[in-house]
């Protein structure tokens, strides 16, 4: 999908929701277990009851991975699900990849070409040759890793190397790297104070903003100094949504969710 198909689905939709799908058996309704494919199941019923709400979906890929084989195909079958039947959707693989360029191109082809993923999350830490190999991919998008919504993001990212913080250096620099305009960016809504000097460094790119729901953050405070003229932000919620309800009706108590957070986006929106 390109930019401007995103865009043009945040204007249609009026909401700038991604919906998060970490699937955790222990988490789910029960009686999903006893269904052939109870990750795929369920994420199918979420998809349906919040498609007309949300504009992108982002599997976490550990929650796939920890279920081995079986959690890697029920990935195939969610994002071949999105694909075939909501092709207006964004999708994004949350897998944070990263490596040297030979194996980053591997990833790339894994996510972007296999399982025909719009996005992916990378990790800046090993620099320009491995993240360049995802850029190279025309019409889908590297979301770098800029400022974590963890309390560990205080680690390094925001630590300083020749005077300037670590996540600056990585906008300002990949801003530099071959390709760039494929860039996207991951910024914590836990770190909202933070928006204002990062649109500085970076006023035209997406911003992916996970942490509100479950981890606190707030979308107003994120849309204050977030936003920019297309919007540019899409903001992630998963637990605060799927597990709205474990009982039989948990796809509408998702939808109530999702609607709460599409309409303060909307009221967002309609001021801009
Ligand atoms: O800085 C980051 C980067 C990624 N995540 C991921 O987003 C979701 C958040 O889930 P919630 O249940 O809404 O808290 C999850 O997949 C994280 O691994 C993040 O939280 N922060």
């Amino acid at each position: 999908m390109t930019t401007t198909e995103l865009i043009s689905q945040i204007k249609k939709k009026k909401s700038f929701l991604c919906i998060g799908l970490d699937v955790d058996l222990e988490k789910i309704p029960q009686h999903l277990l006893a269904k052939e494919d109870p990750i795929f199941e369920f994420n199918k019923a979420i998809i349906d009851a919040t498609h007309h709400l949300a504009v992108a979906y982002k599997p976490n890929i550990a929650f796939y991975e920890a279920y081995g084989i079986e959690g890697w195909q029920a990935l195939e079958k969610t994002i071949s699900y999105l694909n075939e039947k909501h092709p207006d959707i964004f999708t994004i693989a949350d897998a944070k990849r990263g490596d040297i360029g030979n194996t980053s191109t591997r990833y790339a082809k894994a996510f972007f070409s296999d399982l025909n993923f719009d996005s992916i999350t990378v990790a800046p830490y090993m620099g320009e040759d491995s993240v360049v190999p995802f850029l190279e991919f025309e019409n889908k998008h590297t979301i770098l890793l800029a400022l974590t919504s963890n309390r560990g993001a205080f680690d390094f990212q925001t630590k300083k190397v020749d005077g300037e913080e670590v996540y600056k250096k990585v906008l300002q620099t990949s801003q530099t790297w071959k390709n760039h305009y494929n860039l996207m960016y991951v910024v914590g809504a836990t770190k909202a104070e933070y928006f204002a000097e990062i649109r500085k460094i970076i006023p035209d790119s997406f911003i992916l903003v996970p942490g509100v729901g479950a981890q606190g953050g707030s979308v107003a405070e994120v849309c204050k100094y977030g936003l920019n003229e297309n919007v540019g932000l899409l903001i992630n919620s998963a637990r605060g949504i799927i597990y709205a309800s474990s009982e039989e009706n948990f796809a509408d108590a998702a939808a109530e969710k999702a609607k709460e957070l599409q309409q303060e986006m909307e009221s967002v929106l309609e001021k801009m």
